[in-house]
């Protein structure tokens, strides 16, 4: 990674899930100082803005648990396009959310960038749940099925194509809540899962080596990361909306971004969840941007 060209994208979505807030993460993101932390290291930041959002629906669609449905389709939409036109222009793309609902818009975005993008999902949870599958009706926990083709039809054939991704070339890090149906699906697709189980057995130098060869082996043109703050362990990142106890560290953290920035596959990145409601002192977004930092290429000397 040389200096690139960075769009900065905020995506004040909280319609994916039922927590007040995390329509605010772009803001304590922007807060913490993510821009001059980027031009400190030498890249040049294109704050874009916001991506508009509606208001929560007011009575829900008769033919679905899903929450919210026409609202986050609308700004996946608007998201894809927008992620869609900054790459023509050779922008790399920061997204900043908003609850993970927002991938569905910006693997659609990419996908047809990409012929065989693969995708790091820092995670504690899987979203792979369907309507069929979810305990909740909360899109967010949904964007890795919709992405891979499978879920609602709305969601799932947004910019007029689908899947967005091959499960194949997924790999999810840092998973410790995952709903039955996830399970299932995992297990169905092959896709590829390192666990906390994994983490802490063969640490995550180890675990990011593998999930980066295996992504080479698959040949990808690209690599997104997608980085739900609740991957973390929460005693670092209080501020996010479905905390998971055990998760994983801050210097593992800082330890997988520095990988990814020396291996130079990343083409993409996103990072949600953040809910300064929810958070002490502005603590989670500070993270956020710490790690951006050092995915980007920050060094200690
Ligand atoms: N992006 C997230 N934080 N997702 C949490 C999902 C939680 C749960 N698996 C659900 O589907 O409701
Ligand atoms: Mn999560
Ligand atoms: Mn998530």
């Amino acid at each position: 990674m040389n200096k690139l060209n960075i769009s900065l994208i905020g995506v004040p979505m909280d319609l994916g899930q039922n927590r007040r807030g995390v329509d605010m993460g772009p803001s304590a993101i922007r807060y913490a100082g993510v821009v001059e932390r980027l031009e400190e290291i030498g890249h040049t930041v294109t704050d874009e803005g916001n991506i508009q959002i509606a208001a929560a629906e007011k009575t829900a669609s008769p033919d679905t648990n899903l929450k919210n449905l026409i609202e986050v389709t609308d700004a996946s939409t608007a998201l894809a396009n927008k992620i869609h036109d900054v790459m023509e222009n050779g922008q790399f793309p920061l997204i900043l959310g908003g609850d993970h609902s927002i991938a569905i818009g910006t693997l659609a975005g990419l996908g047809d960038r990409y012929d065989n993008l693969g995708v790091i999902w820092y995670d504690a949870h899987a979203d792979l749940n369907t309507g069929e599958t979810s305990p909740s009706g909360n899109i967010h926990g949904m964007p890795l099925a919709v992405s891979i083709g499978l879920g609602h039809e709305k969601l799932v054939n947004i910019r007029g194509f689908a899947p967005k991704i091959k499960p194949e070339n997924v790999v999810i890090i840092g998973a410790r809540s995952i709903d039955p149906g996830e399970r299932e699906l995992i297990k169905e697709k092959g896709i590829k899962v390192f666990t906390m189980h994994d983490i802490d057995k063969l640490g995550m130098t180890a675990v990011m080596n593998n999930a980066m060869s295996y992504l080479k082996d698959r040949n990808v043109d690209g690599l997104h990361l997608s980085l739900d703050l609740d991957g973390i362990d929460p005693i670092y990142t209080p501020g996010v909306g479905t905390p998971v106890p055990g998760g994983i560290s801050y210097r593992e953290s800082h330890l997988a971004m520095e990988m990814l920035f020396t291996s130079d596959m990343v083409t993409s990145t996103e990072f949600v969840e953040v809910n300064p409601i929810l958070d002490e002192k502005n603590k989670t977004a500070d993270v956020a941007v710490a790690l951006i930092g050092s995915l980007f290429g920050e060094k200690l000397l």
